[in-house]
């Protein structure tokens, strides 16, 4: 049996009266690249937030890496989480930060020097490495921020929109970089909008809508699925299983009060 990477039971999680996450089960594993795929407000950041344990499942549990997420300090050094927004300290330079970021993993200085320059050069940052991150673009934030989540060659990684706000050349860079990791047996959970960069990439992909799993496949069993019957492309897909939340719960309610009919007769 295949090793996981990431396996999740029930995880659900609810702020005051949202539901964000609901009863999330998924298994993921080793060396694959999981495309997580959601409307605006899914529950993508939320589930990635509970995978990364920068917030608490209300219920359920989650291990990532082999390490079960309530226990933060074994899971940092196994795992790497670029947000949205990536986190950048504007008064250093952006060399700085990558060499602050390697520390705080316990990299020696030989390894950090060589890591850093590698990944700046990778990235076409090093022109700017020596510049303050407050002159810093949002698409050269976003590079800083992905750097910094790889330093330390992490197990798993957790990218949230990776590649929004990056010009197609930065963009293609994310785009081999994810795909160079999983040849190193990296796993890689891929939260995005941009369904060419799931086509290209995942192995696997979980659409999330309304805080709940709605389908799950490769890529190809996804498209396969259309309702008509029509090999649709994956946006067809999208489109049609995160259609309308009340709908779906319409009908599923529907299907169990036939259900429950059908005992009776
Ligand atoms: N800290 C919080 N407190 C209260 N509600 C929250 C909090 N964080 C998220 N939510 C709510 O949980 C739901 C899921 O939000 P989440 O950010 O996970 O969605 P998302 O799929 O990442 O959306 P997007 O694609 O727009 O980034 C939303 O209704 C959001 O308003």
């Amino acid at each position: 049996m295949t090793d996981l990477a990431i396996e999740t039971d029930g995880l659900t999680k609810q702020f005051d009266d949202e539901l964000a996450v609901e009863d999330l089960t998924l298994q993921v594993p080793e060396g694959s690249i999981y495309g997580f795929l959601g409307p605006n407000g899914a529950g993508k950041t939320t589930t990635m937030r509970l995978l990364t344990s920068l917030t608490a499942p209300t219920s359920g549990t989650a291990t990532v890496a082999d390490v079960p997420v309530a226990d933060r300090p074994a899971l940092a050094p196994k795992i790497g989480y670029l947000p949205t927004d990536p986190p950048v300290f504007e008064e250093l330079t952006g060399r700085e930060q990558l060499h602050h970021v390697a520390r705080l993993h316990g990299l020696d200085d030989e390894t950090r020097t060589e890591r850093v320059r590698d990944h700046l050069e990778r990235f076409d940052l090093q022109s700017a490495a020596d510049r303050r991150v407050a002159s810093y673009s949002t698409g050269m934030r976003k590079k800083l921020g992905l750097i910094g989540a790889v330093l330390h060659d992490p197990d798993v990684v957790l990218f949230d929109e990776p590649t929004s706000g990056l010009d197609p050349r930065a963009a293609r860079t994310v785009r081999d970089t994810v795909a160079e990791m999983t040849t190193r047996d990296v796993t890689v959970f891929l939260s995005t909008h941009i369904l060419d960069v799931v086509e290209e990439l995942a192995d696997s992909v979980g659409v999330i809508d309304d805080g709940v799993l709605v389908a799950e496949g490769s890529p190809e069993e996804l498209k396969a699925r259309k309702e008509d019957g029509a090999h649709g492309d994956l946006e067809d897909v999208f489109l049609q299983v995160t259609g309308d939340a009340d709908e779906r719960t319409a009908r599923s309610d529907r299907e169990v009060a036939t259900a429950g009919s059908e005992d009776v007769r």
